[in-house]
């Protein structure tokens, strides 16, 4: 058995999720845990290219379905499956979640369909069930203010240049999968400070056991 941690943070585009990847990946450092940093799509070069398609080409939500989790499966293959065998912390950015939210909810894609897909992508492993991050952190922003915060920011994706209706889609599905896996996730309210949400981030870390002490470092 591995003591491996998957944690993964989620939340529409602009919630402000990038911004406390840096500073929780040295709090598990400094614990002695060695950290796999990776993000979906992506996370593979397989998977990496597939994101560029994913993110620049326009296609029917099928196909982005598809394409996701085709991502998703070369990524856990490869990288998240091994590293928690390892006994690492795997951080990554978006995971399933962001699929129901973005194909399910936001494009009004079967839910059926993507369950069928996560049950092949991260199923398969007998008695241990679904592979499921252990610890999600939901960044809950209103897209209002998301939308202020990425204006000028960076130069918009396919997905960022979406209208305000299609992020409270989004928001509402991840409220939904909140809801229906509420041990696996904790809110984040993403509309506070930059210093209050990482405060809300390392209290939520402490709480699921996710932090060791210092004093109990190396592993
Ligand atoms: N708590 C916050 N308050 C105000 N602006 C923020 C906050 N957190 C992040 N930002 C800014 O909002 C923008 C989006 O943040 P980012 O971390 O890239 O979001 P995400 O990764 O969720 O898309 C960036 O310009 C970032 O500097
Ligand atoms: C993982 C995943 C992401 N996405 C979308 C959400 C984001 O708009 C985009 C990429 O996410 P992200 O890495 O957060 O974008 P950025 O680096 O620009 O902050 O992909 C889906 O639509 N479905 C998915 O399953």
């Amino acid at each position: 058995m591995s003591d491996g941690l998957f944690l993964t943070l989620e939340g529409i585009d602009g919630a402000g999720k990038s911004s406390h990847l840096d500073a929780m990946e040295a709090l598990f450092k400094a614990r002695g845990r060695t950290v796999v940093r990776t993000r979906e799509p992506g996370g593979t070069p397989l998977a990496e290219i597939l994101r560029g398609l994913i993110l620049e080409q326009p296609m029917d939500p099928l196909t982005e379905s598809l394409l996701v989790f085709a991502a998703r499966r070369d990524h856990v293959v490869r990288v998240i499956e091994p590293a928690l065998a390892r006994g690492d912390v795997v951080l990554c950015d978006r995971f399933t979640d962001a699929t129901f939210a973005y194909q399910g909810a936001g494009r009004d894609f079967d839910t059926q369909v993507l369950s069928t897909l996560e049950q092949w992508v991260q199923g398969g492993r007998g008695a241990a069930g679904l592979l499921q991050p252990h610890v999600t952190l939901w960044f809950d922003l209103a897209p209002e203010i998301a939308a202020q915060r990425l204006a000028g920011a960076r130069l918009p994706d396919k997905f960022e240049s979406q209208p305000v209706e299609f992020f409270r889609r989004v928001a509402a599905g991840y409220a939904a999968r909140a809801v229906a896996d509420a041990p696996r996730f904790v809110r984040i309210d993403a509309s506070q400070t930059r210093d209050q949400v990482w405060q809300q981030v390392e209290t939520a870390l402490v709480a699921r056991g996710a932090l060791a002490p210092e004093s109990g470092a190396a592993r």
